[in-house]
């Protein structure tokens, strides 16, 4: 049994927690808020983000980021990508040992374009890093930590630290880990899915109904293979559950974030309003601009972001988006699909 640190004392970094605590391991949970961690420690509660969860002695809070560090091997990094690389340059500071990072954060930076375990060894180079593992996957920490079954997929450059990673957080009561060596793939889909449910919660919000939100994801998985695939991804990765899987939790479950903050949006929010209130990460919205961004670089067609980008970013009325994707020009399915497979063999 290993000790862990696991930085970011939010929904998923306390959710995931909780699973190696269930598992066994002891773990050393950090957050920047003294008197959050004061409440993980004396109540071994973190109303906040989990409220009415009950969280296992063997998880404790550490609000001193160089002690939680100290002799520990695996660190799980579970904050926003906004603030990962100031978290990380922090983790530099402290190390005196080198670590494995697993990444559970699902963003692109906008401008960088870098996805997220490309920023960790940016910003690690030279530092004591072994490996970086991506766990992803549809999971929302509101149902991991009742223990209600889920399943998630690694990646990593180094398969033999993904499967490690795997063996640390699998277990057979609740939580089933896949592995996938496709990390481009796995790591795109899980930050995309997100735009396509900001998309999904606008059209609920409008009134409009399933037929939309089946468009949506569809046509939303097709975009996002179109830009993995172009970025070097397996198309195959898609179909799977940093794929499909992701897209469907996120944009059919009242617990994700970035669906609600869609909602809102669509009920008539603006942007800044639907932001203040959420209270938590809704990683979807600079994920928009990075992938906007992208597809402009790459010259890949993505009429889903476009739309999202122009309601986000240039002040475009939802149901005039929508209006704008139905009136497209009439296009061909399959020749559509085919393309995004290609000629590679995989
Ligand atoms: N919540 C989920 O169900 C879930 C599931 C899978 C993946 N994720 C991903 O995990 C990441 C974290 O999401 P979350 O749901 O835990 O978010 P959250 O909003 O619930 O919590 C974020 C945590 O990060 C902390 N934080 C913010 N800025 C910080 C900084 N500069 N330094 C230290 N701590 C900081 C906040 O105080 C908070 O504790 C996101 O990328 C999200 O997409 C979330
Ligand atoms: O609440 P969201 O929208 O950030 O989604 C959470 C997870 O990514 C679902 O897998």
């Amino acid at each position: 049994m290993e000790q862990i640190a696991v930085l970011g004392a939010g929904s998923w970094g306390t959710a995931l927690a909780m699973v190696l605590a269930d598992n066994g391991h002891t773990v050393r949970l950090w957050g920047h808020r003294q008197d959050q961690i004061n409440e993980i420690n004396e109540k071994h509660t973190n109303e906040k983000y989990l409220p009415g969860i009950e969280l296992p002695e063997a998880i404790v809070g550490y609000a001193d980021l160089c002690e939680a560090l100290t002799n520990i091997e695996t660190v799980v990094l579970a904050v926003p990508t906004k603030a990962i690389r100031e978290v990380l340059r922090k983790v530099r500071e402290c190390l005196k040992q080198p670590i494995t990072i697993v990444t559970v954060s699902k963003g692109i930076e906008p401008d960088t374009n870098k996805r997220i375990s490309e920023i960790i060894e940016e910003e690690m180079a030279g530092a004591f890093l072994k490996d970086v593992v991506v766990l992803s996957g549809p999971s929302h920490a509101e149902e991991v930590s009742r223990r209600q079954p889920t399943t998630v997929t690694v990646s990593s450059k180094n398969m033999e630290a993904a499967e490690r990673i795997q063996d640390l957080f699998m277990n057979h009561h609740y939580f089933r880990v896949y592995t996938n060596p496709d990390l481009i793939g796995v790591e795109i889909g899980g930050a995309l899915k997100n735009i396509i449910a900001l998309a999904a919660g606008i059209t609920d919000g409008l009134g409009y109904g399933d037929n939309a939100k089946a468009a949506l994801m569809t046509r939303g998985l097709a975009e996002i293979a179109r830009l993995g695939s172009t970025l070097g991804a397996n198309p195959l990765t898609f179909a799977g559950l940093t794929g499909i899987g992701d897209l469907i939790v996120t944009c059919t479950s009242v617990h994700s974030r970035n669906w609600r903050a869609g909602n809102l949006l669509g009920k008539g929010k603006s942007l800044d309003e639907v932001l203040d209130n959420m209270g938590m990460v809704v990683e979807g919205v600079r994920t928009t601009k990075a992938a906007y961004q992208l597809a402009k670089k790459m010259n890949v067609e993505m009429p889903i972001t476009t739309a999202l980008y122009d309601v986000l970013f240039n002040g475009k009325d939802p149901k005039a988006a929508v209006d704008s994707l139905m009136s497209r020009v009439k296009t061909h399915e399959m020749e559509d699909l085919s393309n995004i497979l290609g000629e590679r063999k995989y």
